[in-house]
């Protein structure tokens, strides 16, 4: 698996993670304004700024035999959205265990047994917390890519 950084792309790709940013926030404070509370301190998060992990947002490339051993990402929130057609590969997707059921492990061999798999179309996110074992499964044909930002929210003014 390869990771390209968004900012070392084309404007296209700076301005689609822009309306991404955007959406993301937007769809948080209006459709969950109890977990921002819960876990902003604040219902009112449009004016927040996000603080990604190094390196991200990335689209990570996976070829053949590409994939990620499970882990968490350790941040308040991931979100994924499939660059790729299903079509463009087969294998891949995420695998995503029950929060405490699987720690984060080395694994030659990725193995969905446990886990549920998640392989969502073209421009579909999926958003989860950042202690929650996830893995990227091998791909067996094609190439597959992902758009992923692992982030925390952060206010400039205290209140
Ligand atoms: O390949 C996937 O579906 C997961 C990607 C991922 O977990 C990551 O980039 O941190
Ligand atoms: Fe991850």
């Amino acid at each position: 698996m390869s990771r390209l950084p968004v900012r070392f792309l084309d404007l296209e790709a700076q301005l689609l993670t822009t309306s991404i940013e955007k959406r993301l926030k937007r769809i948080l404070e209006e459709q969950f304004p109890e977990l921002c509370g819960n876990i902003f301190g604040r219902r009112h998060i449009k004016d927040m700024i996000f603080s990604f992990w190094p390196g991200e947002p990335a689209v990570n490339r996976y070829k053949v035999g590409g994939g990620l051993n499970p882990h968490t990402d350790k941040r308040t929130f991931t979100i994924n959205v499939p660059v790729s057609e299903l079509g463009a590969f087969s294998g891949g997707g995420t695998v995503f265990w029950p929060q405490g059921q699987l720690g984060p492990q080395e694994h030659s061999e990725i193995d969905k047994q446990g886990g549920v798999l998640v392989r969502p179309c073209q421009g579909t996110a999926v958003l989860f917390n950042g202690s929650v074992t996830h893995a990227g499964r091998t791909v067996t044909s094609g190439i597959r890519h992902l758009f992923s930002a692992s982030f925390n929210l952060w206010s400039l003014d205290e209140d």
